[in-house]
């Protein structure tokens, strides 16, 4: 395995695709073997599909549909083998030199190789075909394209002290739990990325490295943040990330001790702002703190609130429920156009939050903790005295199962449902549609660009 134990990715170095580096890691019982196959499709990670001679399926990292390839099988399962590109002996039309010298090495990124349409292209095939697997056709999905690089405005970075005593900054190599050391990243927001190499530098001064556990960066529009998982505290270490944060104008905060959720900060306490700007309406303007959801993308998450907004065109004094609510983030652009907004949501501060940008936005939101997992609570939810016009759905990757379950027995006219999982909303989509809701509008949102993951709109309306 050439590239075991490498601190820096040869391409950054020599100009070499990443096209053929092989994985990060390999099992013992792994048996290394080749062969020239054609890349049919693109599995939903992005890892290229083929078949063997014996008709077993390989996955092909970094390989693309209509490629042909020299292949080494790197990983043998029982079902399917799992494979990288020795050789390349037919370049895809689709294939681009990724934008990002640690493509390969690093887990963060799956699509770099694709140019852009392709990934765009891949992510609504992949949405439908799991739809498909529901037995529902998609029609025509939108799109809401953002910037193709640097948008990622927060970021968890590892550290580690490896054997020789180097330190190590950066993400885990894909399927691993090896941190892939860097000093710069291709979706990082511009503050974030120009910070890296200063940071990844700072940290090898630091006295006792090994007691940093890992490191959150946070970008606002206004200023940048560093947050540090202090293991243990060092007085003089502590010192030393002060003068660090002060020469590079940032806020600092850290946590002392593996399990500490409580921040001390090292600087002033920064008021963190988000600023929406919906057609219509003043600028709303979130207030929230480290370690509160938000969404990773703030341009793309701007035109998804407006889409929602659009959608769902609340009418004054029309009643919204808006579930897993977040800080507010659909609630008070809903509110702002007069509706009547009840934001529900599974954690306390986050309700706090709620009521406070509600406030301090002179907009109507009635916000409540409740767990949506429950089913007796949503049920309770639904059946409030007052029906609801329409409702806005925004769970984590496990989705609202239970939610679009009783949403057969309590209807409501229009849903806006947003996802950052495709096989739960394909799941839950079904439930919709078996209790006689339609799909009226689908659109794949440009949230995590170069990654296999994705971001969907959906929006449902109840026809019985
Ligand atoms: C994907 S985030 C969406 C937040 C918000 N809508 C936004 O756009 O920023 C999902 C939210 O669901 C909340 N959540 C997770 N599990 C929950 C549960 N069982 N009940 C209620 N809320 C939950 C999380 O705290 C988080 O705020």
């Amino acid at each position: 395995m050439a590239m075991l134990g490498k601190r820096r990715p040869s391409r950054a170095a020599s100009g070499k695709s990443g096209l053929t580096r092989k994985p990060a890691a390999k099992p013992a019982s792994a048996a290394e073997h080749s062969g020239t196959l054609v890349i049919e499709r693109l599995a939903h990670d992005g890892r290229g599909v083929s078949h063997d001679a014996a008709g077993k399926t390989v996955f092909i990292d970094r390989a693309l549909p209509g490629e042909r390839a020299e292949v080494a099988v790197h990983i043998n399962r029982k079902r399917f083998d799992e494979a990288h590109v020795k050789t390349l002996l037919h370049r895809s039309e689709q294939r681009v030199e990724p934008p990002c010298g640690y493509f390969g090495q690093c887990g963060g990124c799956q699509l770099q190789h694709m140019n852009i349409e392709a990934q765009r292209a891949h992510k609504l095939e992949v949405l439908r075909e799991l739809f498909a697997r529901q037995g529902i056709h998609l029609d025509t999905i939108g799109l809401l394209a953002g910037s193709t690089e640097h948008y990622r405005r927060r970021a968890r970075l590892g550290v580690k002290v490896d054997g020789q005593g180097s330190v190590l900054l950066g993400f885990r190599a894909a399927h691993s739990h090896r941190l892939v050391d860097i000093e710069q990243c291709h979706v990082l927001v511009t503050p974030l990325q120009k910070l890296l190499p200063f940071l990844r530098e700072f940290i090898t001064t630091l006295e006792a490295p090994k007691l940093v556990g890992h490191i959150e960066l946070l970008a606002t529009d206004s200023e940048s943040m560093l947050l540090v998982r202090q293991l243990k505290e060092h007085a003089g270490d502590a010192r030393r990330w002060q003068t660090f944060a002060e020469q590079q104008s940032i806020s600092l905060g850290a946590w002392a001790g593996r399990e500490t959720t409580e921040l001390n900060w090292y600087s002033a306490v920064p008021a963190l702002q988000e600023t929406l700007c919906i057609e219509g309406q003043a600028p709303l303007v979130l207030t929230f703190a480290p370690g509160d959801f938000l969404q990773v993308n703030a341009e793309v998450n701007q035109l998804m609130v407006a889409r929602v907004v659009e959608w769902l065109s609340p009418e004054p004094d029309q009643h919204i429920l808006d579930l897993f609510a977040g800080m507010g983030n659909f609630s008070l652009p809903l509110a702002g156009k007069g509706a009547k907004v009840h934001a529900v949501e599974g954690s306390s501060t986050m309700v706090s939050r709620i009521k406070t940008n509600a406030a301090r936005n002179q907009v109507e939101v009635n916000a409540q903790q409740a767990d949506l997992s429950d089913s007796d609570t949503v049920k309770a939810l639904l059946k409030a005295q007052t029906p609801f016009d329409a409702l806005v759905l925004d769970p984590p990757r496990n989705g609202a199962e239970i939610v679009c379950q009783a949403l057969g027995r309590y209807p409501v006219p229009r849903l806006a449902y947003v996802s950052c999982d495709p096989a739960t909303l394909a799941r839950d989509a079904a439930h919709l549609v078996n209790a006689g809701y339609r799909i009226k509008q689908v659109a794949v949102a440009d949230m995590f660009l170069h990654t296999a993951h994705m971001e969907t709109l959906m929006l449902f309306e109840y026809e019985g």
